[in-house]
């Protein structure tokens, strides 16, 4: 028997032949085995039929999650891989496992067409890992030149019909929440500079280690600047409902010495964010300054050190090309790339600008909301002090404490100038007696210049 194959497709796709066609395809399967005849398309067809039939009275669901959309990774996709990557070691036959070069630790993955089983909130769910071969040619996503085979990658989902509501609501968001929070972690933190009107292709490794733990800053400061922080992070609603940007402008200000860089970098490890340490002087214009901006990622910290200094931005109303040095960025121009209406494209953006200098600083970009927050690093206390003595001499007492707070009250002496006394030494007695001999050196010199001003005064 021939079969024109086609037109019998066509013909069948008319009318509601589904509940036919289980038993149709068993007649053909039989009629296959005996003649070795029926067509491929005839054959999918009805295997395409059985499969509806059967779906239609499971009681399990299936989503599937195609690693690609078009030319971009489906961000779905990328969260499975992410989180089913910390349940494949436990439930998984075979794992896959690699390391990439921005990452710090390794990466488990289930293995092809590997299952993995998973719990949610009493809900019992399976993934698979579904990976088919196919001619390259045919996939848009995929470099042509690099292998005549391609795969297709996709994750199913299965659980019961019952809980689809669950799984949509509750599950998936779950584990988008869960792969950020495993990326966060895993990767490392890169600084960007910009050369001109660019971002460095290659970003640094950002390998500081100061914390919240090592800075030392008077404990109420630092427990304000934490709680800000944690504040800003969490705050995407608030954002969102107030028709704000969701960014936050710091100003740091303080002699040399005394902790702005380090503190950036202490946000910088705190929030696990890139930072774009931007040099203003070397921006072609207010163009280039506004792509720099556009070109940063959400979840990053811009630094603009020495704000007084780099560039001549004290005066608004002369705020022309010719006014400003030569220099074409000007202050209007920062504070459109920082304020604008379009600086919303991202989001998540901390925005830090450090001077010695705030008194130089034109009143416009200290208004309140652009920045929110302005921290003024001091000269070392003694809550300070003893948080360097802890960093640097693991010690949290000492006799010669007490003699060190006193001292502190009547000098002026940077954290930086504190940290150089206690690495001079190995032995903690010597470094802080090393400490009191500076500090009372310090105290001499600013008696004499007192001294010498009441006399001129005289
Ligand atoms: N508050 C601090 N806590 C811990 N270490 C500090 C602190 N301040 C300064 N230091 C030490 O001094 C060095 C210089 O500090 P830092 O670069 O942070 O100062 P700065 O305020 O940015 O100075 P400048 O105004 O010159 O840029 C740091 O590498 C660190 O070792
Ligand atoms: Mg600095």
């Amino acid at each position: 028997m021939k079969f024109d194959a086609k037109s019998l497709v066509s013909t069948m796709a008319k009318f509601d032949t589904k509940p036919f066609v289980s038993a149709m395809a068993s007649i053909m399967v039989m009629r296959t085995i005996k003649n070795e005849l029926i067509p491929h398309e005839l054959l999918s067809f009805f295997q395409c039929g059985v499969d509806h039939l059967s779906r239609r009275f499971s009681p399990q669901f299936t989503v599937v999650i195609e690693e690609f959309q078009g030319m971009a990774r489906n961000q779905v996709f990328e969260a499975a891989e992410a989180y089913l990557g910390t349940k494949a070691t436990v439930s998984a036959e075979r794992v896959t496992v690699s390391k990439a070069d921005d990452h710090k630790d390794l990466s488990f993955n289930m293995d092809r067409n590997e299952e993995v089983s998973d719990d949610f909130e009493g809900v019992s769910v399976k993934w698979k890992l579904i990976c088919i071969q196919v001619d390259s040619s045919r996939i848009r996503h995929y470099d042509n030149d690099s292998s005549a085979v391609a795969e297709i990658r996709s994750y199913e989902l299965t659980f019961h019909k019952k809980h689809k509501n669950k799984i949509f609501n509750s599950y998936l968001p779950y584990v988008m929440e869960i792969a950020r929070q495993i990326k966060q972690g895993n990767m490392a933190i890169k600084i960007h500079s910009n050369e001109y009107g660019y971002w460095n292709r290659e970003p640094v490794k950002f390998n500081h280690p100061m914390s919240f733990d090592t800075l030392a800053v008077d404990e109420k400061l630092q427990r304000e600047i934490v709680n800000d922080l944690d504040k800003f992070v969490k705050a995407k609603e608030f954002y969102r409902r107030t028709g704000k940007a969701w960014k936050r402008g710091y100003l740091l200000y303080g002699p040399p010495g005394t902790g702005k860089s380090s503190l950036i970098a202490a946000m910088a490890n705190y929030l696990h964010y890139d930072i774009y340490d931007l040099d203003l002087a070397v921006v072609g214009d207010n163009r280039n300054l506004k792509d720099l901006i556009l070109g940063m990622s959400s979840r990053s910290i811009l630094v603009i050190e020495d704000i007084d200094c780099t560039i001549k931005l004290q005066n608004r109303e002369e705020d022309t090309e010719a006014s400003n040095n030569g220099h074409k960025v000007t202050l209007s121009g920062l504070l459109n790339a920082t304020d604008g209406l379009w600086s919303c494209c991202a989001e998540e953006h901390i925005i830090v600008f450090t001077t010695n200098h705030k008194e130089r600083l034109d009143p416009a970009l200290l208004r309140p909301g652009r920045m929110d927050k302005q921290i003024h690093l001091s000269y070392c206390n003694f809550s300070a002090f003893k948080q360097l003595a802890m960093n640097y001499l693991c010690i949290t007492q000492h006799e010669l404490y007490e003699k060190i707070e006193q001292l502190l009250g009547q000098v002026e002496v940077t954290p930086a100038e504190i940290a150089e006394e206690l690495t001079k030494d190995v032995d903690a007695t010597e470094c802080l007696q090393d400490l009191i001999k500076f500090l009372q050196e310090k105290k001499m010199i600013k008696e004499e210049v007192k001294n010498e001003g009441n006399v001129k005064e005289e």
